[in-house]
């Protein structure tokens, strides 16, 4: 098992990747603390997940708060270290994309999406560093990133910026942490079936035009994703740091 024993927290992982990477690293023997919004409506994934994740054999506890809150990242440490101990992973996931045109972009949606995005990141990704500093045993940091910290979308000028920031985020904290062992990567998923884009691919010109993009021929699934999360989470990727994990089923190189 890559994780024995470790403590891992993912943000936003009620739901599509953070779910799938949360159960991945429980295979894998890890403690988890899970992530979500609090809202009432996710409240029974999570119930049913922290559920799985025992019938697997390991524990889960969770933490209800919006990601864009400079003190979430200190509330899902304290969660980690009072119900196990120690953090040994941080997954920061949560994220939101409500698609929307530029030219008259509300600028409500453009700042709760840049606060939940990244913001909220940036403090939890110290909550996390500081711990890990703390405890003296180094520590991994994963964002997830995007495709779209690469390439541009006219629906979502507001949100790629946000995964450009995670990318280069965790390009200057392997910098600033490598000293303490602490590792820091980012993974950029392409285009994965979740909540975040129902709408969007329900429309199905735009998602023939997704799949048809894309070399490997299928859109991506939120398991697509938990392999590489818990990859780059474990000691397999012990010399692995400041990297950008591309996973894309091909469809960033498929120029024509
Ligand atoms: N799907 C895709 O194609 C891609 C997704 N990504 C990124 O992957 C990450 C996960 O997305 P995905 O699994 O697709 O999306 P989902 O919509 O399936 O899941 C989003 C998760 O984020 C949580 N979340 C949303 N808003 C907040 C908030 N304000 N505070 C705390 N938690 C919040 C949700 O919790 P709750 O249930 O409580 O709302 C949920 O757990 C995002 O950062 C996204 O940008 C990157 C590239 C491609
Ligand atoms: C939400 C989108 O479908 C998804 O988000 C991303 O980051 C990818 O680029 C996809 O566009």
């Amino acid at each position: 098992m890559l994780l024995n024993d470790k403590t891992v927290i993912i943000t936003g992982a009620s739901r599509g990747i953070g779910r799938a990477a949360a159960l991945e690293c429980a295979r894998q023997g890890a403690n988890l603390v899970i992530g979500y919004s609090g809202s009432e409506s996710s409240q029974p994934l999570v119930d049913e997940l922290i559920g799985e994740i025992r019938s697997l054999g390991r524990d889960a506890t969770s933490v209800g708060a919006p990601a864009g809150d400079p003190n979430t990242g200190d509330k899902l440490v304290d969660a980690a270290v009072s119900h196990f101990g120690s953090v040994d992973v941080f997954v920061n996931n949560a994220g939101i994309c409500p698609f929307h045109s530029f030219l008259d972009m509300p600028r409500d949606t453009y700042l709760e999406t840049v606060n939940t995005n990244l913001n909220g990141a940036y403090f939890a990704v110290q909550a996390a560093a500081n711990r890990m500093k703390e405890q003296g045993n180094g520590g991994a940091i994963i964002a997830v990133s995007s495709i779209s910290a690469l390439v541009g979308g006219a629906m979502q000028t507001h949100y790629t910026p946000t995964k450009a920031g995670l990318l280069s985020l965790m390009q200057s904290c392997a910098v600033a942490l490598g000293p303490y062992g602490i590792r820091c990567n980012a993974l950029l998923p392409g285009t994965i079936e979740t909540d975040i884009n129902k709408d969007d691919l329900a429309d199905q010109d735009k998602r023939d035009y997704m799949i048809g993009r894309t070399p490997l021929g299928r859109l991506g699934r939120p398991e697509d994703m938990a392999g590489p999360i818990a990859f780059l989470a474990s000691d397999m990727a012990a010399y692995v740091t400041g990297a950008s994990l591309l996973v894309d089923g091909g469809m960033f190189v498929n120029l024509q």
